[in-house]
């Protein structure tokens, strides 16, 4: 018999909404499942600086060696700068590696704590993520050995943050626990804390002694200000926590199939930082040996060169407002249909996501008799409304909510 005659059939993943929009014949379909960015057209957008900064890549005809362990220096210095501000004293003492995008940053930052988070033998290497929290965490981290705990962070009743319950799970956890925060954005609510609730988090955390992961997938695409989006990140570096960062250039470079991130280590000092990089090599060189180039190439032009940083961070910021826009049509046109339900959240949430609050029912009513496609958990991309079709999702919604 085959090798493989155990082998069970997995679940559809998140791609499974792709495939039933892709099946649909009506010509008013309309795809709000993945997270990808798509312009008033509908269509995938090539940032005109990511076309640019590529184009000096290509004209460089470069050769095709192989990149060092973590990657090119001149993308992981600029993805630190962008992170962590370009004055922060903790440049100086960081450790920072190229990942295969975000999800390969989770993977290593998984990995390093898995091998060296303290605790002692007798420690279960345990992870404290939020509840809900991006689908492929769960599994990011149970697959790198380390066993993936709650905490509260949505309130389905007011469609915000569960604030309480979220401090009261963070001074519960037993000290020194490592918590994964969404630095902003937060997939799949699209509910940020206020910088006054981060304060108080920070506080807690520090309190508790309790160590940070932050991964900072959409920095400059939830605000359209890549400083403010980075708030948290830098409150708590600024505090004296040493967190560990996974970014992601997919959604806010439009880099999604480039594969571009980075995974960095807040270290006590620059010696610390370096026995620390040692070892981030000694895990990623067995896991995948070097990454790609050519994302990294066309991410660090942008990132050191100051002219197309600056066109590059408009052109987050337009797509920022694009959604913010969409967010308030969507609110409007609903109110407008006479809906009795309160959408002041579709507004006041942040980034790609909007959780609308509807019941996996409702969410399959949606597909099924208005060919609006989305997640069960009632999460809705937002830059998947154009204006041509924010009138026809908002009946959609109105006639499948009353
Ligand atoms: C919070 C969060 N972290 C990390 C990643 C990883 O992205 P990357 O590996 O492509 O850099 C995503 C992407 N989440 C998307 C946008 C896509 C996906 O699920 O893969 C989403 O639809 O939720 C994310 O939402």
């Amino acid at each position: 018999a085959s090798s493989w005659a155990n082998v069970p059939q997995g679940p559809p993943a998140i791609l499974g909404i792709t495939e039933a929009f892709k099946a649909d014949t009506f010509d008013k379909k309309i795809n709000l499942g993945v997270g990808a960015y798509r312009d008033d057209a509908g269509k995938p957008y090539v940032l005109p600086s990511v076309r640019e900064a590529e184009d000096k890549v290509i004209a460089q005809r470069l050769n095709k060696e192989y990149a060092g362990i973590t990657g090119l220096p001149e993308f992981t210095k600029g993805a630190a700068e962008l992170a962590y501000g370009a004055d922060s004293p903790a440049l100086g003492r960081l450790a920072i590696t190229q990942s295969i995008s975000g999800t390969g940053a989770l993977r290593i930052g998984a990995a390093f704590i898995e091998r060296f988070y303290p605790g002692g033998a007798d420690r279960p290497k345990e992870i404290y993520i939020p509840t809900p929290s991006w689908a492929n965490h769960g599994a990011v981290f149970t697959d790198a050995g380390l066993s993936v705990k709650k905490y509260r962070y949505y309130d389905p009743a007011t469609i915000g943050l569960d604030y309480e319950g979220l401090l009261a799970d963070v001074r519960a956890a037993p000290a020194g626990s490592v918590f994964m925060l969404h630095a902003c954005a937060h997939n799949p609510t699209g509910v940020d804390p206020t910088q006054e609730q981060w304060v108080e988090i920070e506080a807690a955390i520090r309190e508790a002694g309790h160590f940070v992961f932050f991964d900072m997938a959409y920095q400059g695409f939830a605000s359209g200000d890549a400083a403010k989006d980075a708030f948290a990140l830098r409150y708590f570096v600024e505090k004296g926590h040493q967190p560990v960062l996974a970014q992601s250039f997919a959604k806010n470079m439009g880099l999604y199939g480039e594969r571009v991130g980075a995974f960095s280590v807040v270290c006590a000092d620059a010696a610390e930082a370096k026995r620390v990089d040692s070892q981030i090599k000694i895990l990623v060189r067995p896991m995948y040996s070097n990454p790609p180039v050519h994302g990294a190439r066309i991410a660090g032009t942008i990132l050191s060169d100051a002219a197309l940083k600056k066109q590059w961070l408009g052109e987050v910021k337009d797509m920022a407002d694009r959604i913010i826009a969409m967010r308030k049509l969507l609110r409007e046109n609903l109110e407008s249909l006479g809906s009795k339900h309160d959408w002041s959240h579709i507004t006041s949430q942040i980034g790609m996501f909007a959780y609308t609050g509807l019941k996996p029912e409702q969410m399959d009513a949606l597909a099924k008799e208005h060919s609006v496609y989305a997640t069960k958990d009632g999460r809705i991309s937002v830059a998947g409304i154009t204006s041509a079709n924010v009138g026809r999702l908002a009946e959609s919604i109105f006639k499948v909510t009353g």
